[in-house]
């Protein structure tokens, strides 16, 4: 298995181009299994999710090919892409395929809005949390779907089409926002959608179905209102920047010290996190080319974080950030209040020199004045990660091993980082 080994200490100057966001590319990618017509993506990121959801589409019947010069396909740049599923030819979401990813559970929503049926492995995902699938459940339900549970799989049925109707989500959910949108999309009549989530994907995801010929109003808030459309058409949609990488690097200069753009960021998907980190002492401008981060040799002052729903502070961005606090001038409070079980990456941390002790939902980061390179292994993407900023800010060696977490959502990440002067290298099994 590949490793990606770090030698630290080294800043960070330069750019840094910003990907395409996976969180927006997966539920736009699936929103072609909603039309006979072409759905064309622009700035689809060349990432483990992608290409494993491209099987899964593949496995409907959704054809798809790439512009851009053959070159380039390969070797991971954003690219764009051409969806068509003129017809669907199974509505059967196979485990061995949805195990591997959360997201591609989300396909229920359109298989059964357009076949009327859909039978699909309960998912896998990150392994962050118990994660159940009760309000995608509840709210396809609302919209008058039979729904049962067989041998691991959820199987819905919908024969005379999904009806308009109000369903509250008890519970801020981004996938099932993004599955109730689009099986909404095509029911009979309004569907008002309340406690919806409001993160940019969202938004992402209703600008997309709106070109398509959808009814959409509201996305960004937490009512949406709906109004069901007979069918959708092809589009063409840009998918919006990376979010949580644009997070994950300004975490990493402000981490490492030094000035770096990140080429093609938007600060107003991320406002809440900006801010935090401008309150640790990072300095950040907003350019007409994305965002710059400095810091200077003064370090970091400790703050707490809790995360939340958007628009507050973003729990991807939670385990980088508490990279980040183990080496800040005091203690910090990080509460997790959105996944139980997301802080694998404390102990890890912890072989780095880190000082966290956990209460609770809450770790206690006590900075530190060194942290030293170690080998190290995370559970899960955003963990993955967080060891490698940590990595890049301590002294020696650090070797990161199960690197297909990061694959699964860093494009070309070791090639961003050095390209900004750090010493990071994937070492091939
Ligand atoms: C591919 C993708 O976009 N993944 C993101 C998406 O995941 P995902 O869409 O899976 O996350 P949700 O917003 O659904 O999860 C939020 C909380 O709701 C719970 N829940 C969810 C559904 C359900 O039926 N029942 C239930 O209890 C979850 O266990 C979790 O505690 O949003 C998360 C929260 O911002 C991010 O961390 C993930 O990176
Ligand atoms: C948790 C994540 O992904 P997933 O929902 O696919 O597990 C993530 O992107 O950080």
């Amino acid at each position: 298995m590949d490793r990606i080994r770090i030698r630290g200490g080294n800043v960070l100057n330069g750019i840094i181009p910003i990907s395409g966001a996976k969180n927006a590319a997966l539920p736009l990618m699936i929103a072609s299994l909603l039309t006979d017509d072409t759905l064309t993506l622009e700035n689809v990121p060349h990432l483990a999710d992608v290409e494993q959801l491209i099987r899964i589409l593949g496995n409907h019947g959704v054809d798809y090919s790439v512009n851009g010069r053959r070159e380039n396909q390969d070797k991971g740049y954003s690219r764009t892409i051409h969806f068509t599923a003129r017809s669907i030819v199974d509505t059967v979401a196979p485990y061995e395929l949805v195990s591997k990813m959360r997201a591609s559970f989300w396909v229920i929503g359109p298989l059964l809005a357009r076949m009327g049926e859909a039978r699909v492995s309960l998912p896998g995902g990150c392994a962050i949390g118990t994660r159940p699938v009760d309000l995608f459940i509840d709210g396809l339900m609302a919209l008058g779907a039979e729904i049962d549970i067989e041998n691991g799989y959820v199987v819905t049925k919908a024969r005379k089409g999904l009806i308009g109707a109000r369903y509250r989500f008890p519970k801020v959910s981004v996938g099932a926002t993004h599955v109730m949108l689009m099986a909404a999309s095509l029911a009979h009549g309004q569907t008002i959608l309340e406690n919806a989530a409001q993160e940019p994907e969202v938004v992402n995801l209703a600008d997309c179905l709106n070109a398509m010929g959808a009814k959409i109003r509201g996305a960004g808030t937490s009512t949406i209102v709906i109004d069901g459309v007979a069918s959708l058409s092809g589009a063409r949609h840009r998918i919006i920047p990376d979010r949580i990488e644009t997070g994950t690097y300004a975490m990493a200069v402000a981490m490492t010290g030094g000035d770096v753009l990140l080429e093609g960021a938007r600060a107003d998907l991320l406002e809440n996190a900006l801010q935090v980190l401008a309150r640790t002492g990072t300095e950040i401008t907003t350019t007409n080319s994305g965002i710059r981060v400095r810091r200077n040799g003064a370090g970091v002052e400790a703050v707490d974080v809790t995360t939340e729903p958007f628009p507050g502070f973003p729990t991807d961005l939670q385990a980088q950030f508490m990279a980040l606090m183990t080496k800040a001038k005091g203690k910090s409070r990080i509460t997790e209040t959105i996944f139980e079980n997301r802080f694998m990456h404390v102990q890890e941390l912890a072989r780095l020199g880190a000082n966290i002790k956990l209460d609770g939902q809450t770790a206690i980061v006590e900075g530190v004045e060194r942290l030293k390179g170690a080998p190290v292994m995370a559970t899960d993407l955003r963990a993955s990660v967080s060891l490698v900023i940590a990595g890049l800010a301590a002294e020696g060696e650090t070797t990161v091993n199960r690197v297909y977490h990061l694959d699964r959502g860093f494009e070309r990440l070791e090639e961003k980082l050095s390209n900004c002067g750090a010493e990071i290298e994937r070492i091939s099994a």
